[in-house]
């Protein structure tokens, strides 16, 4: 199935901010005792997980492993802007409400702080500008959402959980749903409204959606708002020099998983998620110390995270939530025997354990390899742009 963007997303790139209609909360921070994870989610503080996948659609078939290095050749420079749609979605109207924060959220919330690390605002002036007048000033500034009404969306699997229109719809927890409202998010992008209830509903996804469409907030929000809820019970020590991240965001280049890093930082801010980063290109000791202060989430670049975990630095034993960025572009560039290996071959959680998220502007067969190998009954989710089929092409066989 040939699918692609609304052309006319492009147009929306120097967009304003949209509205916001919602709560207005105190935005004073909120900073808390930083808590290692391994104390975290005790028994008490957590609610139940939602129920594991039932469908019976897609596959888990065993997977030959293939072994690989760990290429050092990552020197995109300094990060920088994409070239995609960034800050095109910033639509009028919308409900961007919170309704979080009730029962099933552990204690989470407030900024991770340790000693003399603590969480810096990653929206720097822009923290004394969330009040709700500020959000009113900014109404029906932006681009109309409706654009996007009619880009092509095909979903397939058991149980499909329904898109939503709003991110009020979602219990995403109140902390997140302040953040969504400081990145001015009025709206979800037609990527997140389909794939964020699938993910909050524990399935596995394999998205095709092109740059520029959301993603990092679709794979980032359910992971953020999972490990708020401490939703994965009792866990072990964390073992000393070796950082144990609960999520793990794979992604091609240093500069795309820069990236990712500054937008999850905003997504997490004062939730007591901790965001590190990890790409090669750069010197790994900065890196180190980064890691050893704690990391919830970890994003990184294929190559550097073998490095880490050859090294002992890092344990994925405890990953619950494992993200693969632009996995086309990641096997364009030779990278599937590392994939694999920090897959496959090292102490993951299997399919089923962990909850896997693709994304993919492409599928052809080796991504659908990946998918088959990587992910336990999971949804497709292909979400195209009118009338061009050149640069993006979903079709599954
Ligand atoms: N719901 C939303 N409302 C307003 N702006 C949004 C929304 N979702 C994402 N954006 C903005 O749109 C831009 C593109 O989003 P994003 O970076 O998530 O795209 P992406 O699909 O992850 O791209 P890539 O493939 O490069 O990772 C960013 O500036 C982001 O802040």
């Amino acid at each position: 199935m040939p699918t692609s963007w609304a052309d006319s997303v492009a147009a929306a790139e120097n967009a304003a901010a949209g509205s916001y209609v919602g709560n207005s909360n105190s935005l004073a921070p909120n900073r808390s005792t930083y808590v290692p994870p391994h104390l975290r989610n005790r028994p008490g503080s957590a609610e139940a997980a939602p129920p594991p996948a039932t469908a019976n659609t897609g596959s888990t078939s065993a997977v030959p492993v293939v072994g690989g290095g760990a290429p050092n050749r990552w020197a995109a420079p300094v990060p920088a802007p994409r070239n995609d749609f960034r800050s095109g979605y910033n639509g009028g109207g919308g409900g961007g409400g919170g309704r979080g924060g009730g029962g099933g959220w552990n204690n989470r919330s407030g900024g991770w702080d340790r000693g003399r690390d603590r969480e810096v605002n990653p929206f720097g002036d822009e923290e004394n500008t969330t009040s709700e007048q500020d959000f009113l000033e900014q109404e029906n500034t932006g681009i109309n959402f409706d654009a996007y009404e009619d880009i092509p969306v095909e979903t397939s699997g058991d149980n499909v959980p329904p898109p939503v229109n709003t991110f009020a719809e979602i219990d995403l927890g109140e902390a997140l749903n302040l953040n969504i409202r400081r990145c001015k998010y009025v709206k979800p992008t037609p990527v997140q409204r389909h794939a964020i209830p699938i993910s909050l509903g524990g399935r596995d996804l394999m998205a095709c959606a092109q740059t520029g469409s959301g993603k990092t907030a679709a794979f980032c929000f359910p992971i953020i708002s999972g490990i708020m809820r401490g939703q994965f019970g009792q866990r072990a020590p964390r073992m000393p020099r070796t950082a144990c991240p609960l999520a793990l965001i794979l992604s091609p280049t240093r500069e795309l998983s820069c990236q990712i890093h500054e937008e999850a930082r905003k997504f997490a801010y004062q939730t007591g998620v901790k965001v590190v980063v990890a790409y090669g290109g750069a010197p790994i000791n900065q890196q180190l110390r980064e890691l050893e202060r704690g990391v919830d989430i970890l994003v990184a670049t294929p190559g550097r995270l073998v490095d880490l975990l050859e090294r002992a630095r890092v344990s994925l034993q405890f990953i619950r939530y494992l993200a693969l960025d632009e996995a086309d572009r990641m096997l364009d560039m030779g990278f599937e025997p590392q994939i694999r290996k920090i897959v496959q071959q090292m102490d993951m959680p299997p399919p089923g354990v962990r909850q896997t998220m693709l994304f993919s502007a492409t599928f052809p067969k080796e991504i659908q390899r990946l998918a088959s190998d990587f992910l336990a009954n999971y949804i497709f989710l292909a979400v195209g742009r009118v009338g061009s089929s050149t640069d993006f092409d979903c079709a599954k066989s």
